[in-house]
């Protein structure tokens, strides 16, 4: 496992970006035809074109009261995680592009970080489109107290999302959509991919090798530097992630070392000398708080009893509140 060489565990800077665009994105009634649904938010079409979002306001099972407010907060919570170890992780190879799956230790380590993670809401949830995020994400799921099922929604073709329609409303509130995509990909490693990295420090030298894993601007042979990394990455995030964020909509992202390090980047305004520090452990995740166009970084939730993180946000508080009622009846 890789180790932080940058802090990401005490309470961060406050950074100043570009101003938000609103998000429609899970507040369109359901049955809105087709064509007043932005393309971002057309994800599920019944035969009769109409389209059903997955809500956001989340019923309790127990009294069928919003569980969450119905008008949603300028603030939202952000936890990125990287996926847990993966079979590769173990071997010490260059994995980048390559899909391979989660170790048992993996597996352990997405458990692990739901449990941090179990009191804190998600609404959506954004996976790379490889199989050790995803993996992550569900398993990590699958230890938050609210109990949503997370839901991968199949935007490849129009039958792949009719065939996945969901035809009760209620079920649907009790998802949380989770939506796939290559921009939140590892970075492609190129001609490394597949190589035992120390074998390949032996062999290019230490400097080479650390410059090629870790610097900004010098990508590895034929394959993508952090910087072209961030290029698809962080305009993935601005185009996509963050109107969610300025909705209201807490947003989980699972995805991997690199493509991670330039969302902090920029989240965090890192220079490109800074970023060359950071290196992000499997399994750990990070909470940012969006308010007010700013992303607050709040470090890693030791665990879901941590007292802290909740007094952060007095909505997180009474989010936590809730579950505990919840959890009494
Ligand atoms: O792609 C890989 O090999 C790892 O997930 C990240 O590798 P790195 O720590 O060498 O950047």
């Amino acid at each position: 496992m890789a180790s932080t060489t940058m802090s990401h565990q005490a309470i961060g800077s406050t950074v100043s970006h570009r101003p938000f665009r609103a998000s429609q994105f899970l507040k369109e009634p359901l049955n809105v035809p087709m064509n007043f649904i932005p393309k971002r938010f057309k994800i599920e079409a019944t035969a009769s074109s109409q389209v059903s979002v997955i809500g956001n306001t989340v019923l309790s099972p127990s009294k069928n009261k919003p569980f969450e407010s119905k008008k949603k907060s300028n603030e939202a919570a952000l936890i990125l995680i990287r996926h847990g170890e993966s079979l590769w992780n173990e071997k010490n190879l260059f994995t980048g592009c390559v899909d391979v799956p989660l170790t048992q230790k993996g597996v352990g380590e997405a458990i692990e970080a739901g449990k941090k993670i179990s009191n804190i809401p998600v609404d959506l949830i954004f996976t790379s489109s490889l199989i050790r995020a995803q993996m992550t994400a569900m398993l990590a799921m699958t230890q938050h107290r609210r109990k949503k099922v997370p839901i991968i929604l199949h935007n490849e073709s129009v039958k792949a999302k009719t065939w996945s329609h969901v035809f009760s409303e209620e079920t649907r509130k009790q998802s949380i959509p989770v939506i796939a995509a290559w921009q939140l990909n590892e970075r492609m490693y190129g001609e490394l991919q597949g190589l035992n990295k120390k074998e390949t420090a032996e062999r290019y030298g230490t400097q080479q090798v650390h410059e090629w894993r870790r610097s900004y601007e010098i990508p590895p042979p034929k394959g993508e530097s952090l910087e072209m990394c961030a290029e698809r990455a962080v305009a993935y995030f601005e185009d996509n992630i963050k109107p969610e964020l300025a909705s209201g909509n807490n947003v989980m992202i699972a995805a991997h070392g690199n493509s991670l390090r330039s969302i902090i980047m920029y989240l965090d305004d890192l220079t490109s000398q800074e970023v060359t520090t950071l290196d992000l452990s499997t399994g750990i995740p990070l909470l940012y708080i969006f308010k007010e166009g700013k992303f607050m970084k709040r470090g890693s939730p030791v665990g879901p009893t941590e007292a802290g993180v909740y007094a952060y946000t007095k909505r997180l508080a009474q989010y936590r509140e809730k579950l505990d009622e919840a959890s009494l009846k």
